[in-house]
């Protein structure tokens, strides 16, 4: 399998190259030359198998030529069992056609850790093969970093270096990063936006020097790997709700774009996938794509579901180079267009090239009375980022083929607002108990490029040496 950048600046990569690199050398995402495929017989073979056993089978084509089997094997093996649920991301049924694909049952309580404790293992097993060393530097609205942070804690190959917006995450966010104290992890609360946190980051990739100085690589779903291991919860699901026969539909809590991403690309791959729903809050600049598609950042407003408060969506890239026919030339335009201009305009493009998509935006009122309704009508409590989920699936329902939600937190990393909604607090697991007395050590630092450099560079091992 070979590796294409969205900008056709870069030269192709194996997926190791890929792992390795996070972003490409022409500031563009790198993607699979040609999505591979899966038959109908072999999405049917997931049918009651581990959850790593399935995780091997959809991910073998994307490493194909860069890691064997057996490494591949081993690794899924190890990543998952680092799960609370015996099967790793399990469904729950909340209405007659509707379910919640529940995705926080790993170590930090996110999605995120579906897909990191995989990367984490990946690394380490590309870092120990060569005898090398890394710097991942990695932004993160609040939960991609704590997932981060606990997949390297403690790997001597890897300095982490976390990049947070400062006072815009929820407590238990940040203190799952912040109280981590290894050697190898740096938290930098940045002032400013996670906009300007994943910029700050992309910027380091850019600076070819620093990026080569510091070896640097990306665990932001910028990283292929990343949206690759997302795509085998889309496959787990479809397969357990009766796919391939039956073609199932998913609301996506959305805002870098690539947990949706993921979901598009077992579409390409096979999977029958009969809709895509992309659930922003009010950061809607994706919703407004779909709808009008005029594609244009805005102010990034805060809300009660801290982790989609995003303008910019890193992986959209992605799918505007299929929407474009693969033209990396044109991408490149478009995204110069959002540099200088703010944004860009599609016109009809989305709805005839993507038209697997639709889209909604939901409010904070709706936020906050979904999580009071699924609570009255299952007895669960939903994170409000679940809750935006939910809440797209009921605009956006069109018939009777399963939908399912995905359940993207813990409802207790969100305590607050789901104490406004329901009464109730929900407990961290125990292992997290005592997690608001743990000492906190981070620092707080300007949206300045320079500054920020000039921090990793000092604390990197790498340059130490
Ligand atoms: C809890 C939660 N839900 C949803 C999202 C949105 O996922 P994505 O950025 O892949 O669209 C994120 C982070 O982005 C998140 O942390
Ligand atoms: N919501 C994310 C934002 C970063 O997204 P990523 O998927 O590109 O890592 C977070 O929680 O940090």
């Amino acid at each position: 399998m070979r590796y294409v950048s969205t900008r056709g600046g870069a030269a192709a990569q194996d997926f190791t190259g890929v792992l390795m690199a996070g972003l490409a050398s022409d500031g563009g995402l790198y993607l699979p030359e040609a999505w591979p495929q899966l038959a109908p017989a072999d999405w049917q073979a997931l049918a009651g198998k581990p959850y790593a056993e399935a995780a091997f089978r959809v991910l073998r084509p994307f490493t194909a030529g860069a890691l064997d089997d057996a490494v591949l094997a081993r690794l899924t093996a190890e990543a998952y069992a680092q799960f609370d649920h015996e099967t790793v991301c399990p469904l729950v049924q909340i209405a007659p056609s509707r379910w919640l694909l529940e995705l926080f049952h790993g170590p930090t309580l996110a999605f995120k850790d579906v897909a990191m404790q995989l990367l984490g293992r990946l690394f380490d097993h590309v870092l120990t093969a060569r005898g090398e060393r890394m710097t991942i530097v990695g932004a993160t609205s609040g939960d991609t970093g704590s997932a981060a942070i606990e997949a390297c804690r403690g790997r001597d190959a890897i300095d982490i270096f976390i990049l947070h917006p400062h006072e815009r995450t929820s407590e238990v966010q940040r203190r799952q990063m912040t109280c981590v104290t290894d050697d190898n992890v740096h938290n930098i609360a940045v002032r400013g936006t996670f906009d300007d946190c994943q910029a700050l980051v992309k910027a380091m990739f850019n600076d070819a020097p620093f990026r080569e100085r510091m070896r640097l690589s990306a665990v932001n779903s910028i990283n292929w790997a990343r949206v690759m291991a997302q795509v085998v919860y889309y496959a787990t699901a479809a397969v357990a709700l009766g796919g391939p026969a039956r073609p199932v539909r998913f609301s996506v809590p959305t805002g870098n774009f690539g947990d949706v991403f993921a979901g598009y690309a077992a579409a390409r791959m096979g999977l029958p996938v009969a809709g895509l729903t992309v659930a922003t809050n009010r950061n809607d600049i994706l919703a407004r794509v779909f709808a009008s598609g005029s594609y244009r950042k805005g102010e990034v407003a805060r809300t009660m579901s801290p982790s989609m408060d995003i303008q910019v969506s890193s992986n959209f890239e992605r799918l505007l180079f299929d929407a474009c026919g693969r033209d990396g030339a044109k991408v490149a335009a478009l995204m110069q267009g959002l540099d200088a201009d703010g944004g860009f305009e599609l016109g009809g493009l989305l709805r005839q090239a993507a038209p697997l998509f639709t889209a909604a935006a939901v409010d904070e009122a709706l936020t906050l009375e979904t999580i009071a309704a699924t609570h009255r009508s299952t007895g669960r409590l939903i994170d409000p980022h679940t809750a935006v989920g939910v809440a797209a699936a009921e605009r956006v329902a069109e018939d009777a083929l399963p939908m399912v939600v995905l359940s993207t937190a813990h409802p207790a990393k969100f305590p607050d607002a789901v104490e406004r909604a329901t009464g109730l607090r929900p407990p961290l697991p125990e292992r997290l108990s005592d997690l608001y007395e743990r000492p906190e050590r981070y620092e707080v630092l300007d949206a300045d490029l320079a500054q920020i450099q000039a921090h990793v560079a000092q604390r990197a091992r790498i340059v130490r040496e």
